[in-house]
């Protein structure tokens, strides 16, 4: 199984590009189930999300053509079989964003409950609670969510939490649904908008993505576009961190400063100078060490949860003591127990992780457990005394394209090792 080996010390510097959002990309690449016409995608980040993505849509007889830059040309003309199973899509929450598509568009589904993620429970109730709205008869049986439907019928869905891909799924599916349908409570997240925007080049009629209120008037049907995917404003941040972290001065290409407000304020707030054009961003930490900040996630356009784990191991080091609240998902600090192995002080109280700034983070062998959680050993490698060997990084690849690459161009020691 590859690790990540990492020798800290080096200010990170120079520049790369940031790849296209994985949490738009798959949404969209869930969307083309919608049309029986070819949708052509640019700027589909290559990540292992998206390989599975790719391979359901293929199981269930979708043709997919791509070149080597990834752009992708997709027709669902061909659809056999409106199944998702389990053995497909285990190692991906995202899978669930298949089941409104299908509904809208084929009247049945049978997709795989997604399997359990060490974040936390992840139920997809407001999903099925949306599309029974919508007249769907849906049971939960086996760990499948199997649907049936006539045509869809629009209505006015009021969402008890904010979710993103909840918002996401009934969006697609009312696309093609009777009448108007109302998304009260949505999701503001950037990557709805940008499935919005995908959907509307569709020839779907939507108003209101970005704010809480989303409304939506179905179409017979909808036709091909030629799309291209949003940059990833978590890895952007993640890159950032990294800089501040290593006290260093790096330029992000391909990026855009708007999807980021909540992380460029916090990032300013510990010392970092910030310079943005349309479509760069620069940081330069002039080698000072960071002030700890404190932190509190929440939906959009909030402090990303995304981004939790990340400014933890920015506050492991940082002047100070900090608290990071986590209020999304209730088990979302299994990266402490691995950072407090390279002598990270921190405690956790509740969905608090109070942190104690240290100068001098110390090498050790760590285990990746998410996404999120194994970016945040990566940046606590990059400035830990020695060599940190960074286990199980199949998760860090679901997300992060390249890493050890971009890492490297940025002058860290970073490398794949298979032990
Ligand atoms: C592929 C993708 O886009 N993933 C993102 C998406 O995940 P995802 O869409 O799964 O996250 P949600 O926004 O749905 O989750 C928010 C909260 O609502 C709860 N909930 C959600 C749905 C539901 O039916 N019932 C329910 O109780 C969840 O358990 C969680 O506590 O948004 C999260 C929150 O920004 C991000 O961390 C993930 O990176
Ligand atoms: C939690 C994440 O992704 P997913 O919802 O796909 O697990 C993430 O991108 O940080």
């Amino acid at each position: 199984m590859d690790k990540l080996l990492i020798t800290g010390g080096t200010p990170l510097n120079g520049e790369i590009r940031i790849s296209g959002a994985k949490n738009a990309a798959l949404p969209i690449l869930a969307a083309t189930l919608l049309t029986e016409e070819t949708v052509h995608l640019s700027n589909v980040p290559h990540l292992q999300d998206i390989t599975t993505m790719m391979n359901l849509l293929g199981r269930m007889g979708v043709e997919l053509v791509l070149d080597e830059k990834m752009h992708i040309d997709i027709n669902s003309r061909r659809v056999h079989t409106c199944a998702a199973p389990y053995e497909l899509v285990k190692t991906m929450r995202a899978s669930i964003l298949v089941l409104g598509p299908l509904v809208a568009r084929f009247g049945e589904a049978n997709v795989s409950l997604p399997g359990g993620c060490a974040i936390g429970a992840r139920p997809v109730n407001l999903h099925i609670d949306g599309l029974e709205a919508m007249g769907a008869d849906i049971r939960v049986e086996g760990g499948y969510v199997i649907a049936k439907a006539k045509r869809l019928k629009g209505t006015t869905l009021y969402l008890d939490l904010v979710t993103v891909t909840g918002t996401e799924n009934l969006m697609m599916a009312a696309t093609l649904a009777e009448g108007e349908t109302i998304i009260e409570n949505a999701a503001r997240e950037p990557e709805v908008v940008d499935l919005a925007n995908c959907l509307i080049q569709m020839g779907a009629e939507i108003e209101g993505a970005g704010t809480d209120t989303i409304r939506i008037v179905g179409k017979e049907r909808l036709h091909g576009a030629d799309y291209t995917v949003l940059p990833d404003r978590i890895e952007t941040g993640t890159y950032l961190v990294a800089a501040a972290m290593t006290g260093g001065k790096i330029k992000l290409k391909d990026t855009s400063a708007k999807l980021l407000d909540a992380v460029l304020i916090k990032l300013r707030e510990v010392g970092a100078k910030i310079t943005t054009g349309d479509n760069w961003i620069e940081l330069d930490m002039q080698g000072q060490r960071p002030k700890a900040i404190n932190i509190h996630t929440a939906p959009y356009p909030a402090f990303p949860t995304d981004m939790q784990a990340q400014f933890t191991a920015l506050n492991a080091i940082a002047d100070g003591v900090s608290t990071l609240t986590e209020t999304i998902f209730e088990n979302r600090f299994m990266h402490v127990s691995e950072l407090q192995r390279l002598g990270a002080k921190i405690h956790i109280e509740g969905n608090t992780a109070i942190i104690t700034g240290t100068e001098q983070l110390t090498a050790a062998p760590v285990m990746a457990t998410d996404l999120r959680a194994s970016a945040s050993l990566v940046l606590a490698g990059l400035v830990a005394n020695g060599e940190t060997l960074v286990d199980r990084i199949y998760h860090i690849d679901r997300g992060y394209e390249r890493i050890e690459e971009k890492l490297t161009q940025l002058g860290a020691s970073i490398r794949r090792v298979s032990r």
